[in-house]
């Protein structure tokens, strides 16, 4: 019998995972799965459920959470060999990754699309010794965006606690940051790095309009000015132009990359916070299915 273990994290979004898991369950019953329900409760508890997933060779598991939980699900599949193949159900502020793959937002939609016979293999990155499904950050930004609690940011909704974010940042301390990529480096002073692996970055669905998420590329940028950011709308994401053409941002992809700096610099992934730089991102090419809607 095929087996399908649920990641449930309880507090994600507005605690509503519990109306959900029966749904997940139903839909995955109907499949012929046997299925595990597994709920966390605190901190690496995904990760750990999805490691043990990937070791007793499970068929699917579907992460019923944010963003964080998401970030945390595929990390239990680090250096594994045998990677069930992934579903989500979105229940954070941002969802970025259900963005990047029509997923719909909507959570009972998007168990629906458990149903779906496609999937879509999609890049991970490597960081230090984790994974990131998304973006990774470095700078003051990604230490204030990382300070925000669960409670506030569904209060504020995505765009309003990122706005938050770059306003306070307006005269942030750019850093001297080191970035090398590919063979090539760039030196500089930068208040912020984005490597970005899909187009969605916090809810902005077009802020890398050329990232596919299985394009086996880190899309990165050095933003030089964070007040190039202030213009960033929904839907069209920067009003003037892309950003990846601003005059204060450099724009490159790459499989490899290592940023560094003389100062203590953090960093948050998937939303989460991340490890000190330096950091050490690579690209590892489809390295999971994620179960996605029928038609786009
Ligand atoms: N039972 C629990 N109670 C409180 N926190 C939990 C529990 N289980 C996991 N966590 C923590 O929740 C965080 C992940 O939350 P997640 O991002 O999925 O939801 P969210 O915060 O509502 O979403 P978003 O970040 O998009 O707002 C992780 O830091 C994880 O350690």
């Amino acid at each position: 019998m095929r087996q399908a273990m649920m990641i449930s994290n309880p507090s994600s979004g507005r605690e509503e995972a519990q109306r959900y898991v029966d749904q997940v369950r139903d839909v995955l019953a109907s499949q012929g799965y046997e299925v595990i329900l597994n709920e966390t409760a605190g901190e690496g508890d995904a990760t750990d459920f999805c490691r043990s997933a990937c070791r007793d060779a499970c068929d699917l598991v579907v992460s019923i959470g944010g963003d964080g939980t998401l970030h945390e699900t595929i990390n239990g599949m680090i250096d594994q060999d045998h990677r069930p193949r992934l579903g989500v159900v979105p229940l954070g502020t941002v969802n970025d990754f259900a963005r990047a793959l029509h997923i719909p937002l909507d959570p009972e939609q998007a168990i629906a699309t458990l149903n779906s016979s496609r999937v879509h293999p999609v890049d991970l990155g490597r960081i230090n010794e984790g994974l990131f499904a998304n973006v990774a950050a470095a700078g003051s930004l990604a230490e204030s965006l990382s300070a925000v609690s669960s409670e506030e940011k569904s209060k504020l909704g995505s765009l309003a606690y990122i706005k938050e974010g770059i306003k306070k940042l307006i005269h942030t301390p750019a850093y001297p940051l080191v970035i090398e990529h590919d063979g090539q480096v760039w030196e500089g002073e930068a208040p912020l790095f984005l490597a970005a692996l899909t187009n969605s970055v916090g809810g902005f669905e077009k802020l890398v309009p050329g990232a596919e998420v299985d394009d086996g590329w880190i899309h990165c940028f050095v933003i030089k000015n964070i007040g190039v950011l202030n213009s960033l709308t929904l839907g069209t994401s920067l009003l003037f132009g892309s950003l990846m053409n601003h005059k204060d941002v450099v724009y490159f992809t790459a499989r490899q990359v290592k940023v560094s700096s003389t100062e203590s610099v953090s960093t948050n992934v998937d939303g989460e916070e991340g490890p000190p730089l330096p950091i050490h991102l690579s690209i590892l090419p489809r390295y999971v299915e994620v179960v996605v809607p029928e038609e786009e």
